[in-house]
């Protein structure tokens, strides 16, 4: 029991669905996007998706969510992993998913940044909550070393 009472105990927090795609092109390479200004962690990089809305499947959330910001439209998501990722500003549960076929052009309609990547990432600062994921797809691909610089 925290010292602070009920009223500001904050290990009861529900946890906020995000569905998140790790789009993988015929190279083996995966995709990377930049958190828009005004969002918190702008500026750091992620692998593209965003909050589940009431009623919508993980597949349906990332469907809408990849279209709505990268003008895309993905054939199946497979579920991966789900994380949960405990924030300062929110407790989410992140459900990865692959996604390996997609139709339409890339379109950055946040005014985001993309990049295709493979490891160790390049692109830096990564997202705290991203960084499990590169550990996993160093873990399949039998990748040696840093996943990405810091
Ligand atoms: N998209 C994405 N979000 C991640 C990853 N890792 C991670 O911890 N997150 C966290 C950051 C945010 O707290 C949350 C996603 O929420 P968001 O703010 O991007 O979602 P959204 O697009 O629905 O945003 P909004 O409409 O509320 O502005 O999940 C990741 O790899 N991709």
């Amino acid at each position: 029991m925290s010292a602070g009472g009920s009223a500001d105990r904050c290990g009861e927090r529900t946890p906020v669905d995000v569905a998140v795609g790790v789009l993988i092109d015929r190279q083996g390479r995966f995709l990377l996007t930049s958190r828009p200004e005004g969002k918190v962690y702008a500026g750091y990089w992620e692998f593209p998706g965003g909050k589940l809305e009431a009623g919508e499947t993980v597949e349906e959330a990332l469907r809408r969510e990849l279209h709505e910001e990268l003008g895309i439209t993905i054939g199946p998501a497979q579920p991966w992993k789900v994380e949960l990722y405990d924030y300062p500003h929110a407790l989410v549960r992140l459900h990865f998913c692959k996604v390996y076929r997609w139709s339409g052009e890339f379109e950055m309609r946040e005014r985001q940044a993309m990049s295709w990547q493979e490891l160790p990432v390049r692109v830096r600062p990564v997202l705290p909550g991203t960084v499990p994921v590169l550990r996993w797809l160093a873990e399949e691909r039998a990748h040696q070393g840093p996943t990405h610089v810091e």
